[in-house]
């Protein structure tokens, strides 16, 4: 491998600054909520009320303190504004349907538009605030309330603002309005600023590893002395790949292509880490790809910390959660006690007429919460310090929990799912790093034009060579694939067998992608339909692993979906295919004739004008059959996945369809059963790849030509 040519990190850093801006632009500009502002008319209320998006006609109806010291306020629907047709045979209001949901982040505010300014420590924060009223989580939601807990998700507990904030609203009439969460966005941002900031002097080696000013160090093999495996079962693959990540002293890159059991190797990783006393960060980017890791890690009795707002989080994992465990562990005991009288205080407001009387006791509340955030705030400290293994998002990372924290490790799950600058939230003070992912599987969605931005941000500098020294850095290129192309495979080591998928269905993803290098575990080789374990007829479809219908010859053609819809702003240019959505129907019916049960089923697409077609004709008669966007069914798999390709037109034009990328998580979600459905002509000339594809399915599919007149 020839040296890497290193990127400089402050360019790095501001050429991520100007990305994120874009990208952010983008989300807030698709996002609806853009348009809410302080004052919002009665009947914008309802509309968004009715599009999912609000709440209206509340009043605070009781507080008291929930997890963390938080402000925890019942809503209730206000009677003088509730109709009959919402109120229950007793005359109690109840809320109509609404789409505020546990964990949608929230701001309450005054219908009357007088929310008081809450200050902030940003500018955009405090931007934020003008339009009035405080931040919370739900935490539930109920006929008659919903629970909201103040403070927002990644923003450290409530803040006095807060507190003021949710004084304002007794007595008056509320609204609640979902907010988009941007606690990721501006947690990268920061991040990235203090990366334009920093000096040589300020680098970590893994910071100069990550950038190319030097190789990463030969792994130690002899320092991380022989290892004892705790599970018996792990196969020679993931043993390798975790002798490696013990033995590297900077990156070590574990790629798990689909149904190789990424996580299971994770779990036997950070079992040896702490056996060998070092204290480990385990980081993902989504709440659910790190709860995954709290559920299987906590059988195995290594004490573990789960940093995160309480209301984002699974119910297994609640008990080892950092706010939870403040109030059940020892250290915990000298928060309960404030937490009592807290308790004890905002009851009394309810009783209390006398406004005088009342701000007094607000006033003692605010000084008894000072104490209660110092003394949780130490007790937070200690039970983070005692962790041998702390488990966070990667914007979580960025927390006020974790400011003082040394870690020796830092694992980073699904890392080819997370941006660049999200993974840096987690790993600017890290010494050791351990990705977990496959970047042959789809990045994380972006919706700004990131190239065109990386052009013009290197332009703007005027400096020709920075263009060429980023090539290379865009938002959707992830951290993983940057860090295998400056380094080599040497970094990384693959994991090789898979449980998932039938042997004949793995072979093509296989052979084009992984070097041919996976293997079916014998569990899962020869496992067909009719091998489930529930009757299953025996048919050409159940004994059939592979099955393509090839729609070839024009009679399937595609359409434009604003020709056929002229609900074109929700489905923008997407496409569809009314011929071959019959022929996909039609096999669904088939497997489902055979016995298998639509619960065992996915259809699948790339393509939301495809998907609306099939959901009209087969939700409603079959409801236990998944229907979804192939990016959407990422991570997922199923006994038997049908994939609709839409693509059929004179020009071969294959759109979507050219991202290697994507095929490979559609065609790797499997188990049983994979059937195709598309346009052999069209798709064999759009790459080499897809041709390859095409040849492929002839060869080993079992092959299949419809009639269209048969369908009609
Ligand atoms: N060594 C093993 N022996 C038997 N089964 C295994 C082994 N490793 C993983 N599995 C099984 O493979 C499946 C996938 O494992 P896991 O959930 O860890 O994978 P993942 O990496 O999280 O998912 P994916 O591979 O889809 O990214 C699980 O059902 C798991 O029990």
């Amino acid at each position: 491998m020839p040296p890497p040519t290193p990127i400089p990190i402050p360019l790095f850093a501001s050429t991520q600054l100007n990305l994120l801006h874009e990208e952010h632009a983008a989300e807030v500009s698709s996002s609806k909520l853009a348009s809410t502002a302080a004052t919002v008319s009665p009947s914008t209320r309802r509309t968004l009320q009715a599009t999912g998006y609000a709440l209206t006609g509340l009043i605070l109806s009781q507080c008291r303190t929930g997890l963390g010291g938080r402000v925890v306020g019942e809503f209730a629907p206000d009677p003088a504004v509730t109709s009959e047709e919402f109120r229950s045979e007793d005359g109690t209001p109840r809320f109509g349907s609404h789409g505020l949901r546990v964990g949608d982040v929230v701001r309450v505010s005054d219908v009357a538009g007088t929310g008081k300014k809450v200050g902030g420590k940003d500018k955009e924060k405090d931007k934020d605030a003008e339009k009035g009223g405080p931040e919370g989580v739900i935490t539930r939601t109920g006929d008659r309330a919903v629970w909201i807990a103040f403070g927002r998700p990644g923003g450290g507990g409530m803040s006095k603002e807060d507190d003021e904030g949710v004084e304002e609203l007794w007595g008056k009439k509320l609204w609640a309005i979902k907010l988009a969460n941007d606690v990721t966005y501006r947690r990268m941002r920061q991040t990235m600023e203090k990366m334009e900031k920093m000096t040589e002097t300020d680098y970590s080696h893994f910071m100069r590893v990550a950038f190319g000013h030097t190789t990463p160090l030969q792994p130690d093999t002899e320092a991380c002395g022989s290892v004892e495996f705790t599970d018996p079962t792990l196969n020679d693959s993931q043993k390798d790949a975790i002798r490696f990540a013990l033995a590297s002293r900077d990156i070590a890159l574990i790629h798990g292509p689909p149904g190789t059991g990424k996580t299971h190797t994770l779990i036997e990783l950070i079992l040896q880490f702490v056996q060998r006393k070092k204290r480990v960060l385990v980081c993902g980017p989504s709440n659910v790809s790190v709860d995954n890791i709290v559920e299987r890690l906590a059988p195995k009795k290594v004490p573990v910390v789960r940093i995160g707002h309480p209301a984002r989080l699974l119910p297994s994992v609640l008990e080892h959660s950092l706010e939870v465990l403040t109030q059940t562990s020892d250290a915990g005991g000298i928060v309960k006690d404030i937490r009592k009288e807290m308790d004890e205080k905002q009851a009394s407001i309810r009783k209390t007429r006398s406004g005088r009387e009342r701000r007094g006791i607000y006033d003692e509340l605010k000084l008894l919460r000072k104490e209660f955030r110092q003394r949780e705030s130490k007790c937070v400290d200690n039970l983070v310090r005692e962790s041998s293994v702390v488990l966070a998002t990667l914007h979580g990372a960025g927390g006020h929990q974790l400011k003082n924290q040394k870690f020796d490790v830092v694992i980073i799950d699904e890392a080819s799912q997370a941006l660049e600058a999200q993974c840096w939230i987690s790993l600017l003070g890290a010494e050791k790093v351990v990705l977990a992912g496959d970047h042959l599987q789809l990045p994380p969605t972006v919706k700004s034009a990131g190239q065109k931005s990386k052009d013009e941000a290197s332009k703007g500098k005027g400096e020709k060579s920075d263009a060429e020294t980023l090539r290379g850095v865009s938002l959707e290129r992830t951290l993983f694939d940057r860090l295998l192309a400056l380094h080599g495979p040497g970094i990384k080591r693959m994991l090789t067998t898979q449980y998932r998928m039938h042997e004949t269905i793995m072979r093509f993803p296989s052979d084009e992608l992984y070097e041919g290098k996976l293997i079916a575990s014998d569990a899962v080789k020869s496992r067909l339909l009719i091998d489930l374990p529930y009757e299953v007829e025996g048919t050409d479809d159940t004994q059939e692993p592979l099955v393509f219908w090839d729609t070839q010859g024009g009679d399937f053609p595609e359409k434009a979906e604003d020709e056929i819809s002229k609900k074109g702003a929700l489905l923008g240019d997407s496409k569809s295919n009314e011929m071959e959505a019959m022929v996909v129907a039609r096999h669904v019916d088939n497997l489902i004739d055979a016995g298998v049960r639509p619960e065992s089923i996915a259809v699948i697409t790339p393509y939301n004008g495809q998907l609306a077609l099939l959901s009209r004709m087969l939700r409603e008669k079959y409801p236990g059959l998944e229907l979804g966007s192939v990016d959407g069914f990422q991570g997922r798999e199923k006994e038997a996945v049908v994939v609709s390709l839409v693509r059929s037109n004179a020009e071969h034009e294959v759109g979507f369809l050219g991202e290697k990328r994507r095929l490979n998580v559609a065609m790797t979600r499997p188990k049983r059963h994979l059937c195709i459905c598309g346009d052999s002509e069209t798709i064999s000339h759009g790459s080499d790849f897809l041709k390859h594809w095409m040849d492929f399915l002839e060869e080993n599919a079992d092959l299949r030509y419809p009639d269209a007149g048969d369908l009609l």
